[in-house]
């Protein structure tokens, strides 16, 4: 018996070792060059060693593709093939001139049984187009200045905060700059005011911190979710947690009452999808906004929101503490321009903050917040000049971050130099090496409120505080590997000095 049972365990090892070897030839077979790949990870880093941060492994292997110099090479997450882009011609294919092959993320989501989960970011096809087309009015410049005073008022918030913490020692600046997102976003995407400062354990802090808390079955969830969507079909899983679904479609539910009760109206996020709502019932055309999909856009302004300008606002503070004279000279635009307008923090005041828009700029660049773009080829793709075929089906990487940091496209990368942005100097950069908010007709809807909310907490600081790092940050920095998103081991703590009273 005991041969028997040695047989069919033998059997099945080989079975799996060559299925996975067998999967491992499909670049090969493409004509496509490729990097060495293992068994069971294959090209990806072993999740459970926690040994690389995902950003950092991205970087490593676009870097190892250039050396060898391929325009594009072949990676496997686990048996299934992914098609990273090196070449920025071709990732302007990719994103903009044969878009038409190209026109999915290739998230998972799941409209019935995970409703917060059916977002722009993730929707695909022909319903991704319609919600975008009916969404991109919500973002225009007028409607951003409407939004502006929701955003200083929270500013104002955070100055006052930072003005009782800096007495009491080096400060978590990630930790104080999402209570400042969260206010923003609970004020402008769902018309509440948060208190995360006074009160962090109100419900909106408390399943901001759940959704964004990187369990070991959230991770394995993302993961199951990010490379087997069909399954993850299958058994109809959650990505957003029960909790956190239930909250947000309580607090979305709740607002839209409270509006319909009351004739002030309130030029907000919410307010520009409830009209949506309406508008479209009245048409009846049969293709009305639901509340569900109300909600579920709104719980993408807040994770859009919460996370990327939270980390572009620490990273640049961090870079500033370490270049005293770019701090100063923010500062010193800061209280020149708004000297010319009275003191008050407007949409064209902030417009005028040239430097600071340079320096912003440069810290998207070291630290994208989103280090790769997805994109999932849904029609079969040709590359230009070559016999080789990108399959329907295929996940294609456009590494950011490698493409970001490559000595190619940015003189001694590892330097903070936000002239790089300069008026003058801008038009030097590679077409395609520099994408923080992506490109094409996939590009951030949220650009000019992400940039509106980073500057204006950047402000109101920098205006009032003078930045030193402190011991306490574990230099030279390093990513932290549980996280999908750039965060950095032990935290970046900051020593805040008042420097003149805060008004
Ligand atoms: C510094 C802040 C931000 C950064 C760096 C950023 C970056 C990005 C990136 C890289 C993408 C993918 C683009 C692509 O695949 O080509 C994206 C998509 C998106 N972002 Fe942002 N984002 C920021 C803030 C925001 C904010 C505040 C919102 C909303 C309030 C937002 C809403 C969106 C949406 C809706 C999409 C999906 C667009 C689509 O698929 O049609 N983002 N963002």
């Amino acid at each position: 018996m005991w041969i028997n049972l040695i047989i069919y365990f033998a059997t099945f090892v080989i079975a799996v070792v060559a299925y996975f070897k067998w999967s491992f030839g499909y670049w090969k077979k493409q004509g496509v060059p490729y990097l060495p790949s293992s068994i069971p990870f294959g090209t990806m880093n072993n999740p459970f060693t926690l040994s690389e941060a995902i950003a950092d492994n991205v970087f490593r292997q676009y870097m190892e593709s250039k050396a060898l110099g391929y325009k594009y090479v072949g990676l496997y997450g686990l048996t299934i093939p992914q098609f990273m882009v090196i070449d920025p011609q071709l990732i302007k294919n990719v994103l903009i001139k044969d878009f038409q092959h190209f026109t999915d993320r290739g998230f998972y989501y799941n409209e019935k049984d995970d409703p917060l989960s059916a977002h722009l970011f993730s929707l695909a096809g022909q319903k991704w187009r319609r919600l975008r087309a009916k969404l991109t009015p919500t973002f225009t410049s007028a409607k951003m200045k409407t939004m502006n005073k929701f955003v200083v008022s929270c500013g104002y918030q955070l100055r006052d905060a930072l003005a009782v913490r800096c007495a009491q020692g080096p400060i978590d600046i990630k930790d104080l700059l999402e209570r400042y997102t969260t206010n923003v976003i609970g004020s402008c995407a769902f018309g509440i005011e948060c208190n995360s400062f006074t009160d962090p354990s109100n419900e909106f802090c408390k399943y901001t911190k759940k959704q964004f808390l990187p369990t070991t079955f959230q991770n394995l969830k993302m993961f199951v979710s990010f490379m087997f969507p069909s399954f993850a079909e299958m058994i109809r899983m959650k990505v957003v947690t029960e909790g956190v679904t239930n909250f947000f479609m309580k607090t979305v539910r709740e607002s839209v009452e409270i509006r319909k009760g009351t004739s002030e109206v309130r030029n907000d996020f919410l307010q520009i999808l409830i009209e949506l709502m309406k508008s479209e019932r009245s048409d009846n055309n049969g293709d009305a906004i639901t509340i569900e999909e109300v909600a579920a856009q709104a719980f993408l302004f807040f994770l859009a929101g919460f996370e990327t300008s939270s980390s572009t606002m620490s990273f640049c503070l961090y870079e500033l503490s370490q270049n005293q004279d770019v701090q100063q000279k923010v500062r010193d635009e800061i209280d020149a321009v708004l000297k010319k307008y009275d003191g008050e923090i407007t949409y064209d005041a902030l417009k005028e903050m040239e430097y600071m828009g340079c320096v912003i700029n440069e810290t998207l660049r070291k630290y994208p917040p989103v280090p790769v773009l997805n994109r999932k080829c849904v029609l079969d793709y040709q590359i230009p000049n070559t016999d080789v075929i990108i399959e329907k089906g295929i996940n294609v990487v456009i590494p950011l971050i490698g493409l970001q940091r490559d000595p190619d496209y940015f003189d001694d990368p590892e330097k903070f130099d936000p002239d790089r942005f300069t008026k003058s100097n801008i038009e030097k950069v590679t077409q395609f090496s520099y994408m923080p908010f992506g490109e094409g007709n996939r590009i951030c809807l949220g650009l000019r409120f992400g940039l509106m909310q980073t500057k204006i907490g950047l402000l109101l600081m920098l205006k009032n505080f003078k930045f030193s790092l402190s011991d306490k940050t574990q230099t030279p920095i390093q990513l932290n590997p549980i996280c999908f998103v750039l965060s950095v081991q032990g935290g970046i703590w900051l020593n805040a000095e008042k420097i003149s009273e805060a008004k």
